[in-house]
C-alpha cells in the first residue's frame, strides 16, 4: 500500500511520520517542490492520497491529484466538512473523510478524530485500524452534525480566544515580567490561533455564526451578574454543574513552565527544577497507565511484554529528537522497562525466567508456551550466561535446550549443567517448525539469499535443495540477527514467533525436513533439595579400568531401570578423564544412589523431575474486594 502524502506542513509531516514508523511506504509532495520528497510526475503511482492542505487549497490539490493519477482513496481531513465534501463529490473521488481534532505537533494517540464520510475502501479499513491500534478515539457523525458540534467546540473557543487577544492587543505584548500561569496559558493559545492560517480559522467562524451572536451576548450577561455580589455567586453556582472536572488543570498550567524563556542560572536551575518535577509526574501517570492496559491483558489473554508495539514507539520517537539517539532510545528503554516492571507485578508475577535470545528464538516460543506468555523473559545470549543467571538468582528459573530429535544432545548445556550449581526440576518438548519468511511476499524463484542460523539451515536442506537451489546461503548467529540481514530479494528461515515479532510475511510454513523435528528444554533453578518426578538426570565418573562402565550400569539393570540418554562428556580435567551423564527412567532412591557411589569415582543427581507442560505462575484469587493475582510457583 503506498501512501502520498499531499502537503508538507504541519499535519501532513504528523502522517507521513505515522505511517512511515509503521512500516508502510510514503512519501510526501507539496507545490513547494523544495519541501517533497518526490516531485509531481513521480507521485501517479500512489494507493492512497492524504491532502494535508489548508481548506481554500483542497480544490486546486484535487485537480493537481487527478492530473496525474487515479488513487483508490483520497483522504480529506478538513476542519469543516461541507465544502470539502462538495468538492470530492464533485471530482467523483473515492474518498475518506475525517477530522483529525489535533493541529501541528500532536501525537495520535487519545486525540479524537471524527468520521464523517466512509468509501468502503480496503485501504480505508488499514487506516483507520491504525489510527485505532495507536490509541486515537475514533467517532463516526453525519456531515452535519460534525458541522454542528464544530461550531461550538471550534467555534465558540476559537471565538473566545480572539477577543482575548483583541481586548488586550494593546496592553501586552509576548515579554511578560509577571503574568499568572491562568493568562500565559491563555495568551499563548490565542497566539497560536492568531497565528496559523487564518482562512482556516475564518471558515470555521463562518460555520458558527449563531453561535457567536450567543457568545456576545453572554458578555453582557457576565458584565450585569457582576454588578451584585449575589447574582454572581448564582451564576457561579450555575455553572458549576456544568464544569466539574478540574482535576488535573494543575498539570495543564505547570507544564506552561516547560515552554518559559529562563535566563541567568538561578532562573534555568528553577526551569530545570521544573521540567524534572514535570518528568516525574508524566513517568508516574505513564506507569499507572501501564498497570491499567496490563489489567487489559489479562482480560485479552495477552503477553505484557509486546516488541512490536516497542519498537513502533521508539522509531517515532528517534524520529522527533535531535538528541544522541542512542541515549535517548536508553532513556526510553528504561521507561518501558520501569512501566513493565510494575505492569508485572501489578498482576503479582515477580519471578523471571531466562531464555535463549534474541527475541523470537525457539527458546523463547517454548518459554511463551509453557508460561502462557504473561513472565517477564529474561534474553541470554548463551546458554551459560543462562546458567550464570540461574546460580546468581538474577532469574529463578531458566529454559535450555538439552537435545533435538534431527541433532541430538546440545552439548553445551550438558557442560553448563555440570558446572554450575543448578538443578533441573522439569523438562518440556516443543515442536520446532521452521519457516521461510521475507519482508514481502517473495515468489521462491525471486529470492537470491537465505539468511538463517546453522543449525536451521541444515534442518531445513532438503525444502532449500528441492526449491531454492539457486539461492545463496549465509549464516547468522541468531534468528534475529537473519531477520535484519533482509533485503526485498532475500528470506530467512526463523520460527513463527519471530515472523510474528518482526512482522515478516511467511513465504512457506514446516520446511523442515523432518517432520517430527522435536526439541527437548530442561527448566533448571538454583541447586536446593531434590525435586520429585519420574526422571532421575545424574553425572557420574568412573576409575580408569576395564568393566568400570559396566558395574554401574549393572546397578540400573539389576533394579530394571532403563536408562533412555546416556552420554560421555570430557571431565576437563586431562585428556582421556570423561564424565557420564545418564537419565533415568525412575526416581533413584537413597538405596540405589549409594550402591551407585560405591561404583563410582563421583556421582552427581543434576535433577529429579517430571515432564511439565505449563508453568503457572499465578493464580487467581477471588477476595471479598474483587480479584487478585498471586504468584504461585507451580509445576
Ligand atoms: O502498550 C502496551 O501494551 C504497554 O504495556 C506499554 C508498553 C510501554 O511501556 O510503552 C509496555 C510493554 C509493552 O511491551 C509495550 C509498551
Amino acid at each position: 500500500m503506498r501512501i502520498l502524502v499531499f502537503g508538507h506542513g504541519g499535519m501532513g509531516k504528523i502522517f507521513r511520520d505515522f505511517f512511515e514508523a509503521r512500516g508502510y511506504y510514503v512519501r510526501s509532495y507539496d507545490v513547494d517542490e523544495s519541501k517533497a520528497d518526490v516531485r509531481l510526475e513521480e507521485t501517479g503511482n500512489f494507493d492512497i492520497v492524504f491532502l494535508c492542505v489548508p481548506m481554500d487549497r483542497i480544490e486546486e490539490a484535487v485537480r493537481i491529484v487527478i492530473s496525474v493519477s487515479a488513487p483508490k482513496l483520497v483522504v480529506d481531513i478538513s476542519s469543516v466538512k461541507k465544502n470539502a465534501i462538495d468538492i470530492l463529490e464533485k471530482y467523483g473521488l473515492r474518498y475518506l473523510s475525517i477530522h483529525p481534532m489535533f493541529g501541528p505537533g500532536s501525537d495520535l494517540g487519545l486525540s479524537n478524530i471524527i468520521v464523517v464520510r466512509k468509501s468502503g475502501a480496503p485501504e480505508e479499513k488499514i487506516i483507520l485500524e491504525e489510527f485505532r491500534k495507536s490509541g486515537a478515539v475514533l467517532t463516526e457523525m453525519s456531515v452535519e452534525e460534525h458541522d454542528r458540534k464544530m461550531a461550538e467546540i471550534q467555534g465558540v473557543a476559537h471565538f473566545v480566544l480572539f477577543l482575548f487577544a483583541l481586548s488586550l492587543k494593546n496592553r501586552f505584548h509576548d515579554d511578560f515580567e509577571i503574568a499568572s500561569p491562568v493568562f500565559l496559558v491563555l495568551h499563548k493559545l490565542a497566539s497560536r490561533i492568531i497565528n496559523q492560517n487564518w482562512e482556516m480559522y475564518y471558515l470555521i467562524q463562518k460555520n458558527a455564526e449563531e453561535l457567536r451572536r450567543e457568545v456576545a451576548e453572554n458578555a453582557k450577561i457576565l458584565d450585569e451578574a457582576l454588578s451584585d455580589r449575589d447574582r454572581f455567586r448564582e451564576l457561579v453556582y450555575s455553572l458549576r454543574k456544568s464544569f466539574r472536572n478540574y482535576r488535573d488543570s494543575t498539570l495543564i498550567l505547570e507544564s506552561y513552565k516547560a515552554t518559559v524563556d529562563a535566563r541567568g542560572i538561578d532562573e534555568l536551575r528553577g526551569y530545570i527544577r521544573a521540567l524534572d518535577s514535570l518528568i516525574l509526574e508524566l513517568i508516574e501517570r505513564r506507569v499507572n497507565a501501564g498497570k491499567k492496559v496490563a489489567m487489559e491483558k489479562i482480560k485479552l489473554n495477552e503477553p505484557i511484554e509486546i516488541s512490536r508495539v516497542e519498537d513502533v514507539k521508539m522509531r517515532e520517537i528517534l524520529k522527533r529528537t535531535g538528541l544522541n539517539p542512542v541515549r535517548v532510545s536508553e532513556i526510553f528503554e528504561k521507561i518501558m522497562e520501569l512501566t513493565k516492571e510494575e505492569e508485572y507485578r501489578v498482576l503479582g508475577i515477580g519471578r523471571k525466567v531466562a531464555v535463549l535470545g534474541p527475541m523470537g528464538s525457539f527458546s523463547e516460543e517454548a518459554a511463551l508456551k509453557l508460561t502462557g506468555s504473561r513472565l517477564p523473559l529474561i534474553y541470554k545470549n548463551s546458554v551459560d550466561d543462562i546458567f550464570r543467571a540461574v546460580e546468581s538468582g538474577e532469574v529463578e528459573c531458566g529454559i535450555v535446550p538439552i537435545e533435538n530429535s534431527t541433532y541430538g544432545t546440545v552439548l553445551n548445556t550438558l557442560d553448563a549443567l555440570l558446572k554450575y550449581d543448578v538443578q533441573v526440576f522439569g523438562e518440556y518438548e516443543h515442536d520446532i517448525r521452521h519457516n521461510l519468511a521475507a519482508r514481502r511476499d517473495l515468489p521462491l524463484k525471486e529470492i537470491k539469499t537465505i539468511y538463517s542460523h546453522p543449525q536451521a539451515i541444515a534442518q531445513c536442506s532438503e525444502f532449500i535443495n528441492n526449491y531454492l537451489p539457486h539461492a545463496e546461503i549465509r549464516y547468522t548467529r541468531s534468528t534475529s540477527e537473519a531477520v535484519e540481514m533482509l533485503d526485498d530479494s532475500s528470506a530467512a528461515i526463523v520460527s513463527e514467533l519471530a515472523a510474528r515479532l518482526y512482522r515478516l510475511h511467511v513465504i512457506k510454513r514446516g520446511i523442515q525436513t523432518a517432520n517430527n523435528n522435536r526439541t527437548r528444554f530442561y527448566l533448571i533453578r538454583k541447586s536446593g533439595e531434590n525435586g520429585d518426578g519420574d526422571i532421575t538426570s545424574l553425572f557420574f565418573g568412573v576409575e580408569d579400568e576395564p568393566g568400570a562402565l559396566f558395574r554401574v550400569l549393572e546397578v540400573f539393570y539389576r533394579h530394571g531401570i532403563n536408562l533412555r540418554k546416556l552420554e560421555s562428556r570430557p571431565a576437563g580435567t586431562k585428556l582421556g578423564d570423561y564424565v557420564f551423564f545418564a537419565e533415568a527412567e525412575r526416581k533413584l532412591d537413597d538405596s540405589i544412589l549409594s550402591e551407585l557411589k560405591e561404583k563410582t569415582s563421583f556421582c552427581r543427581i543434576a535433577g529429579i523431575f517430571r515432564k511439565i507442560d505449563r508453568l503457572e505462575v499465578f493464580s487467581e484469587r477471588r477476595t471479598s474486594s474483587g480479584t487478585e493475582f498471586q504468584t504461585a510457583w507451580q509445576t
